[in-house]
C-alpha cells in the first residue's frame, strides 16, 4: 500500500492546494450571447463549437476546478475518484442490488472538474450499435439515425489506428485522439486469444460491426488521457469571445414565468451569489445527474414533486425520470500461475515509473487496468451483425490485487476480508460481465429546494427480473471465457470463495450468480436519460429532437441526460457525439450554417 497511499496523499495535497485560489484572468461580463453550464464531455465541445463563430460571445461554467497533470497518468484513474475531482453521488439504500457495499448504497462518482467525466474516466471509447441510433429515431427524433450521427462520431476523432484509419468509419483530422493503449500485458493477449478460440473475431468495434473482441480503443494522446478540456478547451485558449470561470456553481437558470423566455443563470462564486444574463441562449450540460437536478430547481420537473418542495413550477415536465446505466457483475476474480497480470502496489515501481516519464509507456499508460473488450449479441449469437446486449470487460488487476478497488466501489470490510483477502499475494484479474440494453429504470429526484442538497437517486437496477437472468448469462459467458486453451495455458483458476449470504443457493448456480450481482452491483458510470429527448408527442420527454427544453424558450439540455435510451457500449464517445451534432444544431438555429 506504501505507493498508493503516497499517490493519494500527493493527490489531496494537489486538490486541496488548489480550492482556495479560483481566480479567473477576466472580468465577468453581464451578459453573454451564450451560457454553457458544465465543462464536462458535453460543455468544452459546445463552447469550442460556438465560439468559432467570433461575433459571439460565450460563457462556460464550471462547478469544479483545473485538472492537473497527474490526472493525465492512465492507471491512476480508479484513484482520482478519492480527490475533489469527484461529487461522490450514492444511491439510494436497497435491499434488491449494492447488497454487498456499505449501507446497501453504490458509490456514484461524477467529474467535478474541466473537462468533468472525461477527467475521471476509464477513456475507453466505443460509439455503441448503429441500431441504437436507428432505435432513437424511431421513437420519433428526426436526425438522429446512424447515419444522421455517423458525420458527428467522425468529426470527433483524431483516429490513430493504421489497420482502421482509412476506413469510410473514421476520421484523422479531429480534435479528440482515439488509438489504443500503448502497452498490453501477456494477460490480455491470451484473453483475446481465448475469444478467437471461442469463435469470436477480432474487430473494429467503432467501424461496420460491433460484435466481436478487441483491445480497447481508448481516447488517450501519447499515453496519457486525453480529456474533453484538453481535446477541445486547451487548442483555443487564445480566443477573445470564450469566457471560462471555474469553481462557481449555477444555482439556477432564470426564466421569465410569464413569457417562459430564459434571460441568464443565478451563479455563485467564493460565496457571494450574482446573475448573469444570456441573449440568446442557456445550454445545460451538466450531466445526467445535475443537469435533470438544475432544470428542477429552476421550475422545471415533476409538478407534485416540486410543490411539495415549494418550488413555483414552470412547466410540468418528466424531469429526472428514465435513469439508465449500464451495470456489471463485481467480485468475479480469477487467479493466474503466470505473472501476467497486474499488481497495484507494483505498478508505480521504479522500472515503470522511468518507462512512462520518459516515453509515456509501460503498465502506468493502461487506462485503469482495463485492457480489452467483447461484445455479444446473447439474442442472436452467430449474427455478426448483432445488437450486443453483453459486453464483458477484461480487466488486468482485481479486487484483491488493489485493495483501494474496495473503496471505489464502497465494498463491505467483512466481504473483503473474507472473499479477497485470502488471495492479495496472487496473481488475479477479473472480468466485468456487463448488461448493455438493461429494461429497469431508475430516477433522480430531489433532495431539497437547496442547490446544495445532493439528489436523491434511485437507480431501481433489477426491477425488471430480464435484466437479472441476462447478467447471469453474461456472467457464465464470462467464466467460459477464461477455460478455453489459452487461458488454461496461463494456469487460469476461477476464485471460489463465496459470498456468505449467497452460499446456501450453491457456488456457480444460476441463482448464486444472480445473488452475485445483487451483492457486487458495480455501476459502469454510464448515467443518462434523465431529460429524455422525443417529440412533443411523447409525454416523458424533456428536451424535443433539437434538444431544446420543451415548453421553454432559450433553453437547452445537451449532455448523456438526453439520451432516449441508452446506447451498447460506454457512454463518452456518444456524448462528444451528441455534443457535436447539437452545436450544429445552434448553429443552424441562430442562422450562423
Ligand atoms: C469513474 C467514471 C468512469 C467512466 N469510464 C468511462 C469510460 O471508460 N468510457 C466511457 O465511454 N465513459 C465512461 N464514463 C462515462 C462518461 O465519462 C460520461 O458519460 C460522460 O463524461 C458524461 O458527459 P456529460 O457531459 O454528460 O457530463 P460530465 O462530463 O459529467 O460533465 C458535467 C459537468 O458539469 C459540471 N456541473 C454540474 N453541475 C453544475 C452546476 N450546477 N454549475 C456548474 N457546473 C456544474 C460538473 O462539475 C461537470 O464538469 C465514466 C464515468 C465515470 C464517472
Amino acid at each position: 500500500q506504501g505507493i498508493l497511499e503516497g499517490v493519494l496523499t500527493l493527490l489531496g495535497e494537489m486538490s486541496s492546494q488548489l480550492i482556495p485560489d479560483s481566480t479567473d484572468e477576466f472580468t465577468i461580463l453581464p451578459e453573454y450571447d451564450f451560457i454553457v453550464v458544465g465543462a464536462g464531455t458535453a460543455g468544452c465541445v459546445i463552447a469550442n463549437r460556438l465560439t468559432e463563430n467570433p461575433k459571439w460571445k460565450v460563457l462556460l461554467i464550471e462547478a469544479g476546478y483545473i485538472e492537473t497533470p497527474i490526472m493525465d497518468f492512465p492507471i491512476l484513474a480508479n484513484y482520482l475518484q478519492f480527490t475533489d475531482a469527484n461529487w461522490r453521488f450514492n444511491t439510494m439504500p436497497s435491499q434488491r442490488y449494492c447488497m454487498g457495499m456499505e449501507n446497501g448504497q453504490c458509490n456514484w462518482p461524477r467529474g467535478k472538474v474541466m473537462g468533468g467525466s472525461s477527467v475521471l474516466n476509464y477513456m475507453i471509447y466505443t460509439r455503441g450499435n448503429k441500431k441504437d441510433y436507428d432505435n432513437w429515431a424511431k421513437l420519433g427524433n428526426e436526425g438522429w439515425t446512424f447515419d444522421d450521427v455517423l458525420p458527428y462520431f467522425k468529426k470527433i476523432e483524431n483516429f490513430t489506428i493504421d489497420e482502421y484509419k482509412d476506413s469510410e468509419y473514421h476520421n484523422t483530422d479531429g480534435y479528440l485522439n482515439i488509438g489504443y493503449a500503448p502497452y498490453h500485458t501477456k494477460l490480455s493477449e491470451a484473453l483475446i486469444e481465448a475469444n478467437k478460440e471461442l469463435g469470436m473475431k477480432y474487430v473494429d468495434y467503432n467501424g461496420k460491426s460491433q460484435i466481436g473482441v478487441s483491445y480497447l480503443q481508448t481516447s488517450l494522446k501519447d499515453g496519457m488521457r486525453h480529456s474533453s478540456n484538453k481535446a477541445y478547451i486547451y487548442p483555443i485558449k487564445h480566443r477573445k469571445n470564450l469566457h471560462v470561470i471555474k469553481m462557481t456553481m449555477v444555482k439556477k437558470i432564470l426564466i421569465d414565468p410569464k413569457t417562459k423566455q430564459t434571460y441568464g443563470v443565478e451563479i455563485i462564486k467564493n460565496g457571494r451569489s450574482s446573475t448573469v444574463l444570456s441573449r440568446k441562449e442557456v445550454i445545460v450540460s451538466a450531466g445526467a445527474i445535475n443537469s435533470p437536478q438544475l432544470l428542477m430547481l429552476s421550475g422545471i420537473g415533476p409538478k407534485r414533486h416540486l410543490q411539495s418542495l415549494n418550488i413555483p413550477v414552470l412547466k410540468n415536465s418528466r424531469v429526472g425520470f428514465n435513469l439508465m446505466d449500464h451495470i456489471a457483475v463485481g467480485g468475479l476474480t480469477f487467479t493466474l500461475e503466470k505473472p501476467y497480470s497486474i499488481n497495484a502496489d507494483k505498478m508505480l515501481e521504479h522500472n515503470n515509473l522511468i518507462d512512462y516519464l520518459n516515453y509515456h509507456k509501460g503498465p502506468i499508460s493502461i487506462p485503469g487496468g482495463c485492457e480489452a473488450l467483447s461484445f455479444h449479441d446473447l439474442t442472436d449469437p452467430n449474427n455478426p451483425d448483432g445488437h450486443a446486449n453483453i459486453e464483458l470487460l477484461y480487466v488486468s488487476g482485481s479486487i484483491a490485487s488493489d485493495s483501494l478497488l474496495r473503496k471505489n466501489f464502497g465494498i463491505r470490510e467483512d466481504l473483503y476480508q473474507k472473499i479477497f483477502k485470502p488471495i492479495v499475494d496472487k496473481h488475479s484479474f477479473s472480468i466485468f460481465p456487463m448488461l448493455l440494453l438493461p429494461k429497469s429504470k431508475g430516477r433522480i429526484m430531489l433532495s431539497s429546494a437547496d442547490y446544495r442538497g445532493k439528489p436523491l437517486i434511485f437507480p431501481n437496477y433489477f426491477s425488471d427480473p430480464e435484466d437479472l437472468k441476462t447478467i447471469v448469462e453474461a456472467t457464465k459467458l464470462a467464466i467460459n471465457v477464461t477455460q478455453q486453451p489459452a487461458m488454461m495455458k496461463i494456469g487460469t483458476k476461477l476464485h471460489t470463495i463465496p459470498i456468505p449470504e449467497c452460499e446456501p443457493l450453491g457456488f456457480g448456480t444460476d441463482e448464486y450468480l444472480g445473488c452475485m450481482a445483487q451483492h457486487f452491483t458495480l455501476t459502469i458510470y454510464h448515467l443518462s436519460g434523465t431529460c429524455k429527448m422525443g417529440p412533443e408527442t411523447d409525454k416523458r420527454a424533456v428536451v424535443d429532437p433539437r434538444l431544446r427544453v420543451h415548453g421553454i424558450k432559450g433553453l437547452r439540455v445537451i449532455d448523456a441526460s438526453i439520451m432516449p435510451e441508452v446506447i451498447s457500449g460506454h457512454t463518452n464517445a456518444p456524448v462528444y457525439m451528441i455534443a457535436e451534432k447539437g452545436s450544429d444544431m445552434i448553429k443552424q438555429d441562430w442562422g450562423y450554417i
